[in-house]
Parts: C-alpha cells; sequence; structure tokens
C-alpha cells in the first residue's frame, strides 16, 4: 500500500542531500510546496507536489508544514508515584537534588508489573500525541538487580531503544563501593539481554567520576552503547569522562567550561553531516552529541543549558524531554523546541534538527540501511523509516512564535497513522 502526502506547505526534511536540487526556498533541508510516499513503513518518494507521482491512497496536507516526528532520545518512562511536593518545595526555593530519586524508587519497586505496564502505555501514548516517533526510555528506579531487569523488559514492550541506568542513584542503605560492583556484576548481567544503551548520572549526590568510569567501561565491554547524565548539578568530570569513553551523548550539560567545550567539539572534528561533502552521516566517526534538556532546566530551574554556545564551538546537539517524574514531567517536545528558541537562542531550523536529526545521531540511528529494523529516523528521505509529523500551522516557526498551543495535527509512525 502507498500513500501520497501532498499539498504540505512546508517539508522540513533535515536531510541535506538533494536539498539544491529540489530549491530549498530558504533553510536547509526544507522543501516548500512538497509531497511524501509513503510505502509501508518506509518513506519511498520525496519531491515537489507538482511532480509526485500517483499512490494508492492521498492525504491533502492543506499546506500544513511537515517535519520528521520527533526523536525523543532521553526520557525515563518507567516509574510509579509522583512527586508534586518535591516540586512545590522547588518552587518555593529549594534545590534539586539527586536524592529524590529514591522516592521513586520505592514507588515503582512497590508497584506490580501490571501497573507499571499500563503507567507506560499512557505515557508513550501522551508522546506520540505529540509527535514523538522515536523513543528511548531509561531503566533507574528499580535499582536493585530484579526492579532493574523487570524495568528494561517493561521499556523495551514499548519503546524504540531502552538504555540501563542501575547507576542513577546509590540506594537508601548500600555501600557505594558495594552497589557499583553490582550495577558492574550481577545486575549487568540480568539486564544486558533487554538494553542497547548504558547510562550514568556522574555528579554530585549521584556516581563519582571513579564509580561512574567503572560502570561504562564495564558496560561497554558488555557491548553496550553509552551515554552520560553530566554537568547537571554543577561543573564536574561528566562532560569529560563522556568524551573519554567515547559516548554517544552526554546529557544535561548545564555546568560547561571551555575544556568541556572544547573536548566535546573535538569529537566532532571531521564527521561529515548527512549530505554534506563526504558522506551520509558516517555512524563510525561521529562524536558526542551534547543533549541539552530545556523543559528539565525550567523546572528545577537551572541555568539553562548552553545550546548556542555548543553549537557555535561545533559540537551537534539533540533535544530531548528527560520525561520523568523529578525534574521533568512532560513529554511534549513541541514545548522543548519552543523553549529552546526562545530561551535558549536557536533559531526554529536549529531547534528542529536537534530535536530529530540531533536526537536521531545521538542514538546512532541518524543513517541506516535501507532494510527492516535498520531504518535511519529523524529525517525526511527515501528509505528512512516513514515518521511523519503534520502541524496545523503553515511553517514550523508556529512552534515557537505560538507556544503552548495544540499544533500537532497528525502523526505517522513507521508508517501507521497514530494520531
Ligand atoms: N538527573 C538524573 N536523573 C533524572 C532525574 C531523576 C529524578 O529526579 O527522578 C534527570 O535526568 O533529571
Ligand atoms: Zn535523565
Amino acid at each position: 500500500m502507498t500513500l501520497l502526502i501532498d499539498n504540505i506547505g512546508e517539508l522540513s526534511t533535515q536531510h541535506l542531500a538533494g536539498e539544491a536540487s529540489l530549491g530549498s526556498g530558504g533553510a536547509a533541508g526544507v522543501i516548500r510546496g512538497a509531497a511524501v510516499v509513503l510505502e509501508g513503513e518506509r518513506i519511498a518518494w520525496v519531491g515537489r507536489s507538482s511532480s509526485a507521482p500517483a499512490a494508492d491512497e492521498r492525504y491533502d496536507a492543506g499546506g500544513r508544514a511537515v517535519l520528521p516526528g520527533w526523536v525523543d532520545s532521553h526520557s525515563h518512562l518507567v516509574f510509579a508515584g509522583d512527586r508534586t511536593a518535591e516540586f512545590e518545595a522547588r518552587m518555593a526555593g529549594q534545590a534539586y537534588a539527586a536524592g529524590g530519586i529514591g522516592v521513586t524508587t520505592a514507588a515503582t519497586r512497590a508497584a506490580s508489573d501490571g501497573e507499571l505496564r499500563r503507567l507506560l502505555a499512557a505515557r508513550v501514548a501522551e508522546a506520540v500525541a505529540g509527535g514523538t516517533t522515536y523513543l528511548e526510555t531509561k531503566t533507574g528506579y528499580g535499582l536493585d538487580v530484579e526492579n532493574e531487569r523487570r524495568s528494561a523488559v517493561l521499556a523495551g514492550e514499548v519503546a524504540d531503544e531502552v538504555t540501563y541506568l542501575g547507576a542513577h542513584l546509590v540506594p537508601a542503605g548500600a555501600d557505594p563501593e558495594a552497589y557499583t560492583e553490582l550495577v558492574c556484576g550481577e545486575m549487568l548481567e540480568a539486564v544486558r539481554p533487554h538494553v542497547r544503551w548504558a547510562d550514568v548520572f556522574c555528579d554530585r549526590g549521584a556516581f563519582t567520576e571513579d564509580q561512574s568510569r567503572r560502570v561504562l567501561l564495564a558496560c561497554r565491554d558488555a557491548g553496550l552503547g553509552l551515554r552520560v547524565h553530566g554537568n547537571q548539578l554543577g561543573r564536574g568530570p561528566g562532560v569529560r569522562l563522556a568524551v573519554e569513553v567515547g559516548a554517544a551523548s552526554v546529557d544535561h550539560v548545564n555546568f560547561v567550561d571551555d575544556a568541556d567545550l572544547e573536548a566535546l567539539a573535538g569529537t566532532w572534528e571531521g564527521w561529515a553531516a548527512a549530505g554534506s561533502p563526504g558522506g551520509a552521516g558516517v555512524v563510525a566517526t561521529a562524536g558526542t552529541v551534547a543533549t541539552v534538556l530545556p523543559a528539565c532546566d525550567l523546572s528545577t530551574r537551572a541555568p539553562l543549558a548552553p545550546a548556542r554556545a555548543l553549537l557555535d564551538a561545533g559540537v551537534q546537539i539533540a533535544i530531548a524531554s528527560n520525561c520523568n517524574p523529578g525534574t521533568s514531567y512532560t513529554s511534549s517536545m513541541n514545548f522543548c523546541v519552543a523553549t529552546a528558541v526562545l530561551q535558549m537562542g536557536l533559531s526554529v531550523q536549529e531547534a528542529v534538527r536537534a530535536a530529530t536529526f540531533g536526537g536521531a545521531l545521538a542514538l546512532r540511528r541518524n543513517a541506516g540501511e535501507d532494510a527492516d529494523g535498520k531504518r535511519a529516523v529523524g529525517s525526511v528521505a527515501v528509505g528512512h523509516r516513514a515518521d511523519l509529523h503534520v502541524l496545523d500551522a503553515p511553517s514550523a516557526t508556529h512552534l515557537a512564535y505560538r507556544p503552548g498551543m495544540p499544533l500537532t495535527h497528525a502523526v505517522w509512525r513507521a508508517g501507521t497513522r497514530v494520531r
């Protein structure tokens, strides 16, 4: 079955190859008067409406803007309970501290599989309704062998990518060294079959540099890709360590100094962006993505991550929701993108790119073979996964121009209409 989506006012492909031949009409990767043909789960054709091929079915976009679906590369959706009281205390002036994770851990351990499944499904449905079509989520509220394994299994039932975050917090009463050993040993072994990534919260009140390094190296030895929660609560070793171990991304990055910026930028030297001379985002040479989390920064009243300075230094960035009950209880990528434009100094196209292609890059899914299970996401091009987000607006600019408005009009995920 093929579906032609035509009469697209502005198609933001985030794919630079072919841009010149199609006529960008301004911003990179943008086609005006565009059409896309979907064939099953893949994109089969992209171009101008006037030259679109016939298809079995047709959807008239009515002049609306179309983007790749959001790629939310950082969330924590496997949890029970809520932390309203902690949020209220924070709004009254109390600083965020890692210890709140323990409250959610207690509630999560007490929840049945059925209850966690129901909560997870509802959260994923909310994200999809907001235009998210590719989603990473983490363990990290189990913090013992069985609850971390259970979290990974449940996450894998609904998320596209699952990350092991046993090193989220040393549980109350546990010895930090003994717990680190557990995370590197028995817990890793139990979780390993169910995850692709490992992450560490390397920050004050969580894991030290040395403990974080041990966890990351053990997980790398086990064949997992690496991610780091770093430099959220203050200056520290997170960014440096992420670069040292070759992590695919370091997330939060609120407190970075010049040396951190330089280290991150160094990982991108020589990298060929998709469509630029030299190749199509060659995965092997991609560096460490800096993932900024605008909703988290607002909800914790933290200094905003320096997205503008990161981009200007040559670092590839992603924007993600960090949806979790402690620091960022929203999965709205529309909101994150609007905030990145209004508060972080990004252009709309930069923010859209970070929330689509950037997320895909952070998950190493920006390029792929034209085959089931290996399709690229986060950009609109032939052979990529058919993940599309139709806005109820003529341009992506409206995301920031009309913040908070319900602009998600229709969503296709892997070729299936999900909204
Ligand atoms: N910073 C570490 N982890 C989460 C917060 C977890 C929590 O407070 O429950 C984050 O990314 O913000
Ligand atoms: Zn997080």
